[in-house]
């Protein structure tokens, strides 16, 4: 029999859901994609059901594996890696999640995370977590369900009910429920995970009052975790690594050295700067957080997060319907100089950091009676590119050196003029490689190292190949006062909806 050819590589997003079939060069052999349903029941409220996440990734799976022309036999090894921060609790015995899934952009611990900071709590759970007390978070949404859900807290303590972000889900479906783990850097995303011993702490289990029991075994990120169980696709397969996605697209970009640095253009933007095995505490409200754990080793990241990027483009397109397409906005955006004054803050689901505010709202200011749909379509790609500007002055603040670079990736790194305004407000070379697909391609790798399919990291980082690189094209001028005008409405964003002790 003829040795395996292919790896596996699953990505479930927060909007679809996908798998790829690499081969041994990390070359995209073949993919499918499938959307699945975004819940709103109330306002600041974003739900998943656990069940669709399951079987659009199962689907993914097998439509991959037929496009590839190959069979569970093929595959040597799975990746996984996923939406972080999302919380699933699920009946050990039936397998039937107890709530709908908590989505990372949820927003309805606010008031929680408000009162535990005014209890003078935030400085000491971001010493052991790296993270701050925010909605974003995993620990206050499993905190919330405990209290909310009848009888689920006795039940949580007796292991009858399990917990687990998207991976650890995936895991369980995936073995029929013989496994139950992480990987630590989905576990550092959890509030729930001390930074320093690499494993869940008592202290911030008792703060969110979270049962020990429910919680999954944290593991390497490279490493068997499980094999696929029988009757699924890909039956038999190993599954040999699993990261958050942000921390498989580091992976997949070949961040490996300290100071190296990608941001991934997706619903949100996320912006991560390898540390190595150092933890840099930021100064300037960043998040520190494993970036993976490889042979019982952690290596750790700063992390600037913003929760709307191209998910503004989907409200142009989708709420608003001035354009058909995400292609079609970007061409718009490119073909005027300037938004002409118009600046969107696209605080739908509060800011992330440095600002780190829930209550704030979007905002669409500078209007005039010249602006028109192309000057829209400008303010939302300049909207993604000045997010992620005050990731990286807060990320240069803390290093004490400039970028050298910008890798990125992600759908919307897919539009040259975004990525020309990037580079524009950066100064230093914004580099899109080859395969945008980072996210699964980090996964892959993961899981290939840990079937001896690459011999270490260097094979990895010479494998990376860059395919066009913007520079800055504006005059500084110009950018300045940009910059300026979007401190300002920013300001004017923040702290809009009222928390409930307000009202
Ligand atoms: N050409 C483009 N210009 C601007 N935005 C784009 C473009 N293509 C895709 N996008 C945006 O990128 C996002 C999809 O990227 P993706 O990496 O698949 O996201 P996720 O993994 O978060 O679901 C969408 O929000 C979409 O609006
Ligand atoms: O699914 P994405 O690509 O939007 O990523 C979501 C992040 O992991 C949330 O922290």
């Amino acid at each position: 029999m003829s040795d395996p050819r292919f790896i596996l590589a699953l990505d479930q997003g927060t909007t679809s859901s996908r798998s790829i079939v690499f081969d041994r060069a990390g070359q995209q052999v073949s993919a499918a994609q499938q959307e699945f349903t975004q819940h709103y029941p109330r306002p600041g409220w974003v739900e998943h059901d656990a069940n669709e996440i399951w079987t659009t990734q199962r689907q993914t799976m097998e439509d991959a594996l037929a496009r590839s022309g190959g069979t569970a036999k093929d595959v040597a090894a799975i990746g996984i890696t996923n939406q972080r921060e999302t919380l699933v609790v699920w009946d050990r015995g039936s397998g039937e999640p107890v709530a709908p899934a908590i989505v990372w952009q949820d927003r309805r611990t606010s008031d929680d995370c408000a009162r535990w900071v005014e209890q003078g709590l935030e400085s000491r759970v971001t010493e052991i977590t790296g993270l701050r007390l925010d909605p974003y978070f995993t620990g206050s949404k499993l905190a919330w369900l405990l209290r909310h859900v009848n009888g689920l807290k006795t039940k949580a303590e007796s292991g009858q009910v399990l917990a687990g972000t998207i991976d650890t889900w995936l895991i369980w479906k995936l073995t029929d429920g013989a496994v139950h783990a992480t990987d630590a850097s989905n576990a550092s995303r959890t509030l729930l995970f001390n930074l320093s011993t690499g494993d869940w702490d008592q202290e911030m289990l008792e703060l969110f009052g979270v049962p020990h029991a429910m919680l999954p075994e944290v593991r390497d990120s490279s490493g068997e975790f499980g094999r696929v169980a029988d009757g699924l696709p890909a039956a038999g397969v190993p599954i040999t690594g699993v990261a958050g996605d942000q921390h498989a697209a580091l992976f997949g970009q070949a961040c490996f050295e300290p100071g190296m640095a990608k941001n991934t253009y997706g619903t949100g933007c996320f912006l991560l700067m390898q540390t190595g095995t150092e933890m840099v505490r930021s100064q300037n409200n960043l998040l520190t957080t494993v970036a993976w754990r490889l042979n019982g080793r952690m290596e750790y990241a700063l992390e600037g997060s913003v929760f709307v990027a191209g998910a503004a483009v989907q409200w142009m397109r989708d709420e608003l319907k001035l354009v058909e397409s995400a292609e079609q906005l970007s061409e718009l955006a490119g073909s005027v100089p300037d938004a002409n004054g118009a600046i969107l803050v696209p605080a739908f689901a509060g800011l992330g950091a440095p600002h780190w505010d829930p209550y704030a709202r979007g905002t669409l200011v500078g209007l005039t009676r010249g602006t028109n749909r192309a000057h829209l379509c400008r303010a939302v790609l300049d909207s993604i590119a000045l997010q992620s500007a005050d990731l990286i002055a807060a990320m240069e603040k803390d290093a004490g050196v400039p970028l050298q670079e910008l890798r990125v990736d992600g759908g919307a790194s897919r539009s040259a003029a975004l990525m020309q305004i990037q580079a524009d407000l950066l100064g230093s070379p914004v580099v899109r490689p080859v395969e945008v697909e980072t996210t699964a391609l980090g996964a892959a790798y993961l899981a290939g190292l840990g079937v001896g399919w690459w011999s270490d990291r260097g094979e990895i980082a010479r494998a990376w190949k860059a395919d066009t690189k913007f520079t800055r094209q504006r005059p500084i001028d110009e950018l300045d006062r940009l910059r300026r005008d979007w401190a300002k409405a920013v300001e004017r964003a923040k702290h809009w909806e009222e928390s409930s002790h307000e009202k």
